[in-house]
């Protein structure tokens, strides 16, 4: 199901390479003097230029012989054929659920009948994952065929059809350092880059400018998906600024991550760079090079499963005025990912990007909580193999509620970690090649602005989003999500949605003056039947509503 929307406003333009919105952006500051505070309404009149022209989009995997690339390569190539397999459930179709853009939907407005909801990737033009060309490294040199068997993940029948698809895959030698990774990843490491530093991650360009050339995508985007790295020292003179970091990555200096090495070669070559696992990828010189270079960076950590749930069921009982006092987040797997997180350093780059999810909702309720006060949150990783990729999730949310009462919620969650990862792949790079194509520009500004190189808008995605710095962390879900919907909106002229349905709740049912009705509009009134049996007279001159003839037959 696919719509074409066109925006009947004076507001936009469609020339033949931009969509041309004018936008009033509406802001509200809030001044506190001890509890008095003085609220001012502000609007910002904006224009927003969104290219129309889709690119065709290449992205290169970091870790592309793992669970989550073969899994994401593999679904593309099954929706891109139209493949179905048989199961013991029966016939199985390719799809793209789990992923925002391709499998939700936004409320565009409503008509006669109610609410219109249209897929989100319709709302402005972007790449279908159909059309993504992948390529990538690893560290291990099996191809994508054996690569998915090694996985796990994927029914067999389909394997099976898809591995004439996916052998001639294989994975570009990558750069490894060991100590970044746990131990017992080692014997993976077949596939490996040698040299200087500075030649392994001259040789990663030389890869990124090769797969353009020889793929003839228009743009290239590199995204992690390799193992979770322990956090590296942000080290004043080695990787605080720019100049520093590419300074120490002529002379070799330690404290240098793979992923930070990726994260440089692809803003050097252009192309945007986004960290699908939990470290520190984006030390200052990285963001400050990014920010330099003009290039998008996105981050940090997949949010795929436990810690997605976490961050709408805390909104749901902080929202609610219910105190969760205490979390408890148990999960056990056993893909190579859990293997990796079975080592101390690497599992402590996960327990934080899993633990710091609750603070915005916590700060955002002063009644329930006090300065600095949180409720007790443990994280728990293990590592059992015979599960395989099939991720066991155990949630445990104590909260208080009236007059001493205590209300907890225990959830179990199974599913294949890689399943929920791969669409949520798809969409941090649709996004952010969408981004790549917007400008904005602001009342009383000359030229038209991109968004910052740290593309907050990927929160939604993320466990543990990078913002600009100074800027907001938001993780509720909700919150999140309407950011990319009203921002999408905002580059058609529509207004946020906003969910009040006012004209549903006042005594008289308004509509906005000259609505123009379609033939099936007035046929499907004139066949609606009122609760007291007759049937709507629809004032219409000249074939569009009359409100001022309605309102003179309402009285
Ligand atoms: N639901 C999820 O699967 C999920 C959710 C959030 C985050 N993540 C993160 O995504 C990453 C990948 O998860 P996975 O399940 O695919 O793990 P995986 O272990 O199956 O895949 C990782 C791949 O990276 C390769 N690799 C390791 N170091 C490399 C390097 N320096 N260069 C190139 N390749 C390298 C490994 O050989 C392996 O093939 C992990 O960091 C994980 O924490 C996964
Ligand atoms: O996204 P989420 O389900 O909260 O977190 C997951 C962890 O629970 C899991 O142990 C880990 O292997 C995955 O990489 C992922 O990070």
């Amino acid at each position: 199901m696919s719509v074409n929307i066109h925006i009947n406003s004076p507001n936009v333009k469609y020339t033949d390479t931009h969509i041309e919105a004018r936008y009033s952006y509406q802001t509200t500051s809030v001044h506190q003097e001890g509890n008095k505070l003085t609220v001012t309404p502000r609007t910002t009149e904006m224009t927003l230029h969104t290219e129309r022209h889709v690119p065709r989009l290449g992205v290169m995997l970091v870790g592309w012989g793992g669970n989550n690339g073969t899994t994401v390569t593999a679904a593309v190539l099954a929706n891109k054929l139209g493949l179905t397999w048989r199961t013991k459930d029966g016939e199985k179709k390719a799809n793209y659920y789990g992923s925002l853009l391709q499998s939700s939907t936004v409320c565009l407005g409503s008509n006669l009948e109610g609410e219109v909801n249209v897929p989100f990737r319709d709302l402005l033009p972007m790449v279908h994952p159909n059309d993504i060309i992948f390529d990538g490294w690893d560290i291990s040199s099996m191809n994508l065929g054996r690569a998915m068997e090694r996985a796990q993940v994927l029914d067999w029948p389909l394997q099976e059809q898809l591995r004439p698809h996916m052998s001639c895959l294989k994975p570009r030698p990558s750069i490894y350092i060991p100590e970044f990774i746990a131990e017992n990843q080692e014997s993976r490491a077949d596939n490996v880059l040698t040299g200087t530093m500075a030649e392994q991650m001259e040789q990663i360009r030389a890869d990124i400018k090769d797969f353009k050339q020889s793929s003839g995508v228009d743009k290239v985007i590199v995204l992690w998906t390799a193992n979770t790295e322990r956090f590296c020292d942000v080290i004043p003179g080695v990787n605080d600024t720019a100049k520093n970091l590419l300074a120490a990555i002529l002379s070799g200096a330690a404290e240098i991550s793979p992923s930070s090495l990726f994260a440089v070669a692809s803003i050097l070559e252009g192309c945007a760079y986004i960290n699908g696992s939990p470290q520190n990828t984006f030390t200052p010189g990285v963001v400050e090079l990014a920010v330099q270079r003009g290039v998008f960076i996105g981050g940090d950590d997949f949010k795929s499963g436990q810690t997605k749930i976490k961050s709408v069921l805390v909104d749901f009982l902080v929202s609610a005025g219910i105190k969760p006092t205490s979390i408890v987040s148990y999960n056990h797997l056993g893909n190579n990912d859990g293997k990796n997180l079975s080592a101390p350093q690497q599992f402590r780059s996960k327990e934080i990007s899993k633990s710091n999810v609750v603070d915005d909702m916590v700060r955002s309720n002063p009644i329930l909580y006090q300065p600095g006060e949180k409720p007790d949150h443990c994280v728990v990783i293990k590592y059992v193999p015979y599960v395989g990729d099939s991720k066991r999730a155990m949630d445990e949310y104590t909260s208080e509620i009236m007059m001493g009462g205590l209300n907890t919620i225990a959830l179990h969650n199974t599913c294949e970690d890689s399943l929920l990862a791969s669409p949520i792949i798809l969409d941090l790079v649709i996004l952010t090649e969408l981004c790549q194509r917007v400008t904005v520009k602001p009342q009383g500004e000359e030229d038209f602005q991109s968004f910052h190189s740290v593309l907050s808008l990927l929160s939604f995605l993320c466990k543990a989003p990078l913002v600009p710095s100074g800027t907001p962390v938001v993780n509720a879900f909700f919150r999140q999500r309407a950011c990319i919907e009203n921002i999408l909106r905002a580059c058609l002229g529509l207004p946020p949605q906003n969910h009040m349905l006012l004209e549903h709740k006042l005594q008289r049912n308004f509509l906005t003056p000259h609505t123009t009705y379609s033939n099936s509009d007035v046929a499907t009134l004139k066949k609606a039947v009122l609760p007291n049996g007759q049937h709507i007279s629809v004032p219409l001159t000249n074939g569009r509503y009359d409100h001022e003839r309605d309102t003179a037959c309402a009285m």
